[in-house]
């Protein structure tokens, strides 16, 4: 809807209420285009303001509308019709001006904002590019160069910087709308050609080819495979060399072809998977609405390793005291130089000053007395872990939370080391801890809601998707992960190299296939704790076959290169070969082929050929099978948990919408066929034994994902 009223005596105030960012809903639009008439058919009128309820000018079209058959008034003629206008129409931006929003403010003749106003065109993050003429005024008004950086990375701009790249003409620090009145009363009367935006001529930009070439080059590099970006490139090209209508034409075609595909369904599940998993609920009954976290004003980190180090500085940045404990004063020492200087060049970046008086440093566990809340970040070690969460138990005040980033580890086992076991929870970050978004929050059967409510808001504080996860080996991410890996192995045992499973997965739109990545992490990381399971045992030392451990296929791929001393990037060797110990660029080890057909000989394995197309079905169908299986557990409450984790911890491409939303676009049936094919040919594999919840899923019918959590509702009710 959109309100009425004249103030001022002769300025029209139109004002988008549909809470809470005022998207540009049908009745939203309809309402622009009644007022808009309303408004210019009144002779007392002399100018518009348009504004939004609520200090929120507009969030863009209702992105819960798409995929309904859109009704109402359409964007593109009724901004036209507020441009064409012969009274002056002022935007009068607070809050956010996003999207549509800002394609709504570009046909207005001008544009007053809030000092703490966001603007920005974010389609290209939904799988769509500005189709209501952003991508043929912000280049003219702006010019190309600054409309290309705009678009296709859809970033958000301050009102400082639109006010001088030109795209608001007045900031203002207190009353927006009382501005905007001013400015409308005081242009009111003057003429206006000289304010429309699409009359404007695109301003010239020396060798555009050569810069269009270079942003493509750049746009198809970091898209991996996404299709908006290279879109919102070719629109920006069509305002760059056609007239505006012709190029409106261009915006419109290329806007069909992405409002359908895919991947913008896949990025606006993903938009709204986001904010789902922060609607978290628990199987014991705690929610995110009824459970009240209990304040943190002083946060302690035990341990300071790479982890400790990084989760120091997300809580210092998040504004908290922090107390850092390591007990080597060696190491202290060198933690303390590390932690000061990333909060140092976190704050250079920002433009803010370090907070490096917030973190206080001991090399003695009692200095957490005072902690609110205790991140345990020691070595992945049990037996060290039960005796620090011992320690804390005794150390601490009453009610401090207590958590642990381990990434697999029993969180519950850790808690019945503690004299208040509902106050403990896992806090698992990614690494880097100050720059990954990602946290599992892990809840076991004893944690209460308060300590789960506790470390969700703190993730919040510290700018993290947070994600609250069951309590089993892995959690969700490193559980999903074991299949995936396991299959990579299997799959060079077969007779595929490094080199092939990695192409598979980075056509697919990983960043890294599997096996670059295990350089980089470390081959060393899963050789431990394959040996803490008593799984990476020398060949022979089980009494078993090399190739079977507890009773099950087992490659013991990574535990031979690792008892090689190839660790990855660090050792400069793992399964490629790089220039030096710590280089990052990897090239094909001759070696790494000899050693796997000494390997396929010794084991009577004779290589065949494998394509693309099975190494994924084998890496992401096997990963997908355990996210039902975590599914069917109770792990997560739904498929968006699995999805986000995925997307914002493991590189899933964003334009594929995480594992299960693949899943469901791919087709259950579609799954189920393969996993079965491929457990039939492989009858060793658990992992490739279809889960017993994707079957019943497809005897439902093959439910789209948005209705799993109903549906497994009603399955498990009927079990
Ligand atoms: C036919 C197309 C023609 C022309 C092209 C135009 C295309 C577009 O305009 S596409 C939309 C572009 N806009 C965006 O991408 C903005 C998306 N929203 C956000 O980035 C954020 O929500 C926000 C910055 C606007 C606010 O952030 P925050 O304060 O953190 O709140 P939430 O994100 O939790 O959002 C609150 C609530 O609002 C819902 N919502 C937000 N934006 C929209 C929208 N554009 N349409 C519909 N609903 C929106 C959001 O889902 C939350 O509700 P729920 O908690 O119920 O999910």
């Amino acid at each position: 809807m959109a309100q009425y009223s004249r103030v001022s005596g002769s300025v029209g105030l139109i004002t988008l209420q549909n809470p809470p960012v005022n998207a540009l809903s049908a009745a939203v639009r309809q309402g622009i285009v009644d007022t808009v008439k309303r408004a210019l058919g009144d002779p007392e009128v002399k100018a518009v303001v348009i504004r939004g309820q609520n200090g929120v000018f507009c969030g863009g079209a209702d992105i819960k509308e798409f995929g309904t058959n859109m009704s109402g008034p359409h964007l593109v003629p009724m901004i036209h019709a507020i441009e064409a206008a012969n009274k002056p129409v002022v935007a009068a931006i607070e809050g956010i001006a996003l999207g549509g929003g800002l394609e709504l403010a570009l046909g207005c003749h001008y544009r007053v904002a809030h000092s703490k106003a966001r603007l920005g065109l974010p389609e290209v993050t939904l799988g769509l590019l500005p189709a209501a003429g952003g991508t043929q005024r912000l280049p003219r008004l702006i010019g190309v160069p600054a409309a290309l950086d705009l678009i296709t990375k859809g970033r958000h701009i301050t009102a400082a910087e639109a006010l001088q790249l030109g795209v608001v003409d007045q900031v203002t620090g207190h009353g927006t709308v009382d501005a905007a009145v001013k400015f409308a009363l005081s242009v009111a009367g003057k003429p206006l050609d000289a304010r429309r935006i699409s009359t404007y001529p695109c301003p010239r930009t020396s060798d555009l080819d050569a810069l269009f070439e270079g942003v493509m080059q750049k746009v198809r590099q970091s898209a991996r495979g996404a299709i908006a970006p290279i879109a919102c490139v070719q629109a920006v090209r069509a305002a760059a060399t056609l007239p505006y209508l012709q190029g409106m034409e261009r915006e419109k075609e290329l806007m069909a072809t992405l409002f359908t595909s895919g991947q913008a369904r896949a990025l606006q599940y993903s938009f709204f998977a986001q904010r789902a998993v922060g609607r978290w609920s628990t199987p014991s009954g705690a929610r995110w609405d009824t459970s009240k976290p209990r304040p943190v004003h002083i946060a302690a980190v035990i341990g300071l390793g790479t982890m400790g180090r990084g989760i120091a500085v997300a809580l210092a940045q998040a504004g908290l005291s922090v107390i850092a404990v390591e007990t080597q004063e060696k190491q202290l020492m060198e933690a303390k130089q590390a932690v000061s200087g990333m909060l140092e060049r976190g704050a250079k970046r920002r433009g803010v000053a370090p907070a490096l008086d917030k973190v206080s440093y001991s090399h003695d566990i009692k200095a957490v007395a005072d902690a609110d809340l205790v991140i345990e970040a020691v070595f992945e070690d049990m037996a060290l872990k039960r005796t620090v969460f011992r320690q804390l138990s005794a150390v601490c005040k009453p009610g401090t939370v207590l958590c642990t980033n381990t990434s697999g580890l029993d969180v519950e086992h850790l808690a019945s080391q503690t004299r208040n076991p509902q106050l403990v929870v896992g806090m698992h970050f990614f690494a880097p801890a100050h720059v990954m978004k990602l946290l599992e929050v892990v809840y076991g059967p004893q944690s209460s809601p308060q300590a789960v409510a506790t470390a969700m808001q703190l993730g919040k504080k510290m700018g993290k998707v947070s994600v609250a996860v069951g309590n089993c080996r892995g959690f969700v991410g490193n559980r999903m992960l074991k299949p995936y890996l396991e299959q990579a192995f299997f799959l060079l045992e077969e007779g595929a190299t490094p080199e092939l499973v990695d192409r598979a997965l980075e056509e697919f739109g990983f960043p890294m296939g599997v096996f670059k990545m295990s350089d980089l992490s470390g081959l060393d990381v899963g050789w431990r704790v394959r040996k803490a399971d008593g799984l990476a045992e020398p060949v022979g030392a089980s009494g078993q076959p090399a190739r079977i451990r507890q009773g099950q296929r087992y490659s013991p791929l990574g535990d031979l290169l690792c008892e090689q001393g190839r660790f990855g990037q660090k050792t400069g060797r793992g399964w490629y070969q790089y220039d030096k110990s710590g280089g990052q660029v990897a090239s094909s080890d001759p070696w790494l082929h000899s050693f796997l057909e000494g390997y396929r000989a010794m084991h009577g394995l004779v290589a065949r050929r494998i394509d693309l197309q099975e190494v994924l079905e084998r890496c992401l169908y096997a990963l997908i099978n355990e996210g039902f299986r975590i599914l069917e557990d109770g792990i997560v409450a739904g498929p968006e948990d699995i999805d986000i984790i995925y997307v914002f911890g493991y590189g899933w491409p964003r334009h594929r919408g995480g594992p299960m939303f693949y899943a469901s676009m791919v087709g259950l049936e579609r799954v189920l066929e393969r996993l079965e094919h491929h457990h039939k040919a492989h009858p060793d594999v658990p992992h490739l034994q279809p889960c017993s919840l994707l079957r019943r899923l497809v005897s439902s019918g093959s439910p789209p994902v948005h209705r799993w959590r109903e549906v497994l509702k009603k399955l498990n009710s009927q079990l």
